[in-house]
């Protein structure tokens, strides 16, 4: 059966009642046509949406009803989708932006900013501050194609890293490099350690492309919950002796990251193994990690950047180390990522899948991120995609100023698992209620390998009812007047994978200079970090003042006023009381015998006493 490549070959006729294979749509690409009912006054386009929010209550209207006008007719409709129709063949990648409803006046309105977009891209790949909130180059293109790096040594430094990272891996999968104890005399299994960027990457990436026996097994510990990592490591077992643990952290100070770590070493030693002849470190050079690592002895350590950043760092040693250790042709993802660069570089909208994407995003949400962007892929092995999005996104996107300091707010929620498994969940929502999404359907069209499908019923396959689920869907939605993208690949595999981050981290890019913010920072994260060691330092004074009142004799319970004042935080006393409950249940403090129960009168001591010294 020809490819979906190949029944595009040459141009279709649009005449063609029937077609019988249609082919690459019209060539002559600049033609596009004015869309039937969705013509309307150019005065009420989004883009004057973008300004701020209170200037959009009159203009909102207008464009919600443009919105809703749908295109009924079958052959304008296919019209249109012929017209938009963006294929790059060498990925075997499909984006059909037809059924979202941005109109002729539209497009020309944006050209402006998108001329102002692509140039923007263009210097970020010269090594532009284009971060300049954190005075940063921005270079996770560099790392699919060395030669675009704005100075020799990053090149070098690309190209050796990858380098090491391929025979690392080849050692440890032939068994060169072992396990100082293990009855396996191999590697089995990673564990790996890491938090945001430092996991997503390898998790979608992992969960989409791993081989059904993979020469390691991949899991992860990607939170400070302990029960969470109790079980990993549980699972681990015996096999925690042939487990290579890669410790991934950019800042290399990452609490969740560093007490995952300590975890572990601490499992280590109860087992009676040595943690440095199984441990990988990959983090910027002379972080806090980096020089634990060295200083340890650990067995191996991979350089990150600071001009590639968390959530766009899968390219790098962050994701590429992991997925060599599954088995993964690394050097193809790179190769699909290249490919997906070179696409998205050009200055012509509507041979830009990117821009195209970051175009449909801002009709969508009026450029305000006014609409969510639920993510549907209708494959399994993409089930993660919608997380590793979110903060691809989500992280670049949900900025409070832009550019030029004025509060904007920006952002595009992301979420969704998969199809059609969320047909069964929240897509009678998406069909019939609230209006505030856009979908994006992720087709792939090869079901299984060549030869292992077979009919369930005459002429119909599993496959084809994953097929007509989503297609069905696309079209109820549309029905509807609920707006969505497809984005269709024909398998899954290093090379498309590879395509759909690029494509995603372009479009992530384009859209933010299309709203004028800055992508590539995080400064919001940054406060939750310090709120966090605030609780962390209140709770520690909670516990001298216990510790303190606990060595009386007679033990003096205190009451959660008495122990805010002798924390000099009378202001904090609701914290107190969480800080209090949390450890109480986790037996580290005593509630006193006879406390009638309400906050207030609750007498707490530190849990070593017991309640007869209370009471003696
Ligand atoms: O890789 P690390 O330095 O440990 O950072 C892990 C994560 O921490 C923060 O949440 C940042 O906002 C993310 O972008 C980053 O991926």
């Amino acid at each position: 059966m020809a490819s979906l490549s190949t029944l595009y070959s040459s141009s279709p006729s649009l005449k063609q009642s029937t077609v019988k294979a249609f082919t690459s749509p019209p060539t002559t690409r600049g033609d596009s046509f004015s869309f039937p009912h969705t013509s309307k006054p150019t005065t009420h386009l989004p883009l004057t949406l973008s300004a701020s929010r209170s200037d959009t209550s009159h203009s909102d209207a207008a464009s919600a009803a443009a919105k809703k006008e749908l295109i009924k007719d079958p052959d304008a409709l296919w019209k249109r989708y012929l017209d938009w129709l963006y294929q790059q063949k060498d990925i075997g990648l499909y984006l059909d932006v037809s059924r979202v409803g941005f109109t002729d006046e539209f497009v020309v309105d944006m050209e402006e900013r998108f001329k102002s977009a692509f140039k923007a891209m263009e210097e970020l790949e010269k090594g532009s501050i284009a971060n300049p909130d954190e005075g940063r180059m921005v270079g996770h293109y560099w790392l699919r194609n060395s030669g675009l790096a704005p100075r020799p040594g990053l090149k070098t430094l690309i190209e050796n890293t990858l380098d090491s990272i391929c025979s690392f891996a080849d050692d440890i999968v032939s068994g060169k490099i072992k396990p100082p104890s293990s009855p396996a005399g191999r590697f089995t299994q990673i564990l790996s350690v890491g938090i945001g960027g430092s996991a997503l990457g390898p998790q979608f990436v992992a969960e989409a492309l791993a081989p059904d026996n993979p020469p390691l097994k991949i899991r992860f510990i990607d939170n400070t919950d302990p029960a969470g990592i109790d079980h990993q490591i549980a699972q681990l077992g015996p096999e925690l002796a042939s487990t290579l643990v890669i410790v991934i952290s950019k800042s290399g100070g990452t609490p969740e990251t560093r007490n995952g770590l300590l975890e572990v070493q601490k499992a280590f030693r109860d087992a009676g193994l040595n943690f440095a002849k199984q441990g990988v470190a990959i983090t910027q050079e002379n972080s806090l990690l980096d020089n634990t690592a060295r200083i340890e002895g650990w067995l191996a350590r991979f350089p990150m950047y600071d001009w590639v950043g968390g959530r766009t760092s899968v390219m790098s040693a962050v994701g590429l180390l992991p997925a060599a250790l599954q088995g993964i042709d690394i050097r193809e993802m790179l190769a699909g990522a290249a490919i997906m660069d070179e696409a998205t570089r050009t200055n012509s909208l509507k041979n830009n899948p990117a821009a195209l994407l970051a175009m449909c995003w801002y009709w969508a949400s009026d450029g305000v991120g006014s609409k969510d962007m639920v993510i549907l892929p209708y494959k399994d092995s993409l089930l993660l995609f919608s997380r590793y999005l979110q903060q691809l996104v989500m992280e670049s996107l949900g900025k409070e100023f832009d550019l030029d300091g004025n509060t904007v707010n920006q952002g595009l929620t992301v979420y969704g698992n998969k199809g059609s498994t969320d047909q069964h969940a929240y897509i009678q929502q998406l069909r019939e209620g609230v209006h505030n999404f856009f979908a994006t359907f992720i087709e792939v069209l090869r079901d299984r390998p060549p030869g292992h499908d077979w009919d369930l019923e005459p002429g119909v396959t599993c496959g084809d009812y994953l097929f007509g689920m989503l297609q069905g869907t696309r079209s109820a939605l549309y029905a509807n007047g609920r707006e969505s993208i497809s984005v269709t690949i024909e398998e899954v595999t290093p090379r498309s994978v590879g395509a759909l981050i690029a494509l995603y981290e372009r479009a992530v890019g384009l859209y933010a200079s299309l709203v004028n913010i800055n992508a590539y920072h995080q400064p919001g994260v940054e406060a939750g970090k310090k709120a966090a060691a605030e609780v962390l330092a209140l709770q520690k004074r909670v516990l001298s003042v216990l510790n303190e009142a606990s060595c009386k004799d007679p033990v003096e319970p205190l009451t959660l006023d008495e122990i805010a004042d002798r924390c000099h935080a009378p202001e904090e006393i609701e914290m107190i009381y969480k800080i209090i409950a949390h450890m109480s249940a986790n037996d580290r403090v005593l509630i006193a015998e006879g406390s009638c129960g309400s906050p207030r009168s609750v007498k707490v001591f530190l849990g070593e006493c017991n309640v007869d010294d209370m009471y003696a």
